[in-house]
């Protein structure tokens, strides 16, 4: 996350953090969304190399022992069939990791209330971006989770000329656009929108410009959770 601050801790008690393993021990590679107690939804290109995943819940400073932290291993990886590793423009960049044993909920660890199938947010509607991504481009992850005010841009916009044109599809939420935005390592993780006064999670970060991730009329891009509904269900049951 480039700009905002950082969160209070378990702010976002769905947020999660997914991690490889290397050698002996596990490295933050991407966010995610703690969506039912055995089940996270995350971005498909964060997945879709054969590596040991665990997923961290109730995180919040990567590198110490905040007391709330449970820790899963992922027993199954569901990428969208759409998805295609080259193209990441094409969309479907979603996933689901089936952990292997269900989260206990508590203040720290909550389940994210999806969006409604279908919907789509107006412009600038409120959200914000969590995750601890890189905090500049190029720039080192963040030891703590961070948010930033990133609200929604609609299509019209995010996809006309000087914007992302055509490479942002109607699949796809943008958020942002100046100074804050998602980055490296926010991969994955949840955009948090209040809708009828509830935070709700619309989008699943995707990509960003690669001429920097804040750059000027770039904002980030989200899968839109609200399209997938139907695929999540018919997963998930
Ligand atoms: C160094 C980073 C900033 C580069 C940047 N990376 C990204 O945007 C990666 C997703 C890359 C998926 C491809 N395997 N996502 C992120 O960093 C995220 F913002 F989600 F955290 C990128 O590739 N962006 C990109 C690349 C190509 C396009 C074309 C489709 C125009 C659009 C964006």
């Amino acid at each position: 996350v480039v700009g905002g601050e950082v969160a209070r801790p378990n702010s976002w008690p769905w947020q999660i953090s997914l991690q490889y393993k290397s050698g002996s021990s596990f490295y933050h590679t991407c966010g995610g969304t703690l969506i039912r107690r055995g089940w996270v939804m995350t971005a498909a290109h964060c997945v879709d190399s054969q590596r040991t995943w665990r997923v961290v819940l109730g995180e919040h400073n990567l590198n110490s022992n905040d007391g709330t932290e449970q820790i899963l291993s992922v027993s199954q990886v569901y990428i969208n069939n759409g998805w295609n590793s080259n193209n990441v423009a094409g969309g479907y960049d979603i996933a689901l990791l089936r952990l292997s044993s269900e989260a206990t909920l508590n203040s720290a660890v909550q389940l994210g209330t999806l969006a409604s199938a279908n919907y789509i947010l107006p412009n600038n509607n409120p959200c914000y971006v969590t995750g601890w991504g890189r905090t500049s481009t190029g720039g080192p992850l963040s030891n703590s989770l961070k948010q930033a005010w990133l609200p929604s841009v609609d299509h019209q916009t995010c996809s006309s000329s000087g914007w992302w044109g055509s490479t942002v599809k109607t699949t796809m939420v943008c958020a942002g656009g100046g100074a804050n935005s998602g980055c490296n390592g926010d991969s994955g993780g949840p955009l948090n929108c209040q809708v009828n006064g509830q935070y709700q999670v619309h989008g699943v970060t995707s990509f960003v410009s690669s001429s920097g991730c804040n750059a000027n009329r770039k904002p980030t891009v989200f899968t839109r959770v609200s399209a997938y509904i139907s695929w999540i269900n018919g997963i998930i049951g």
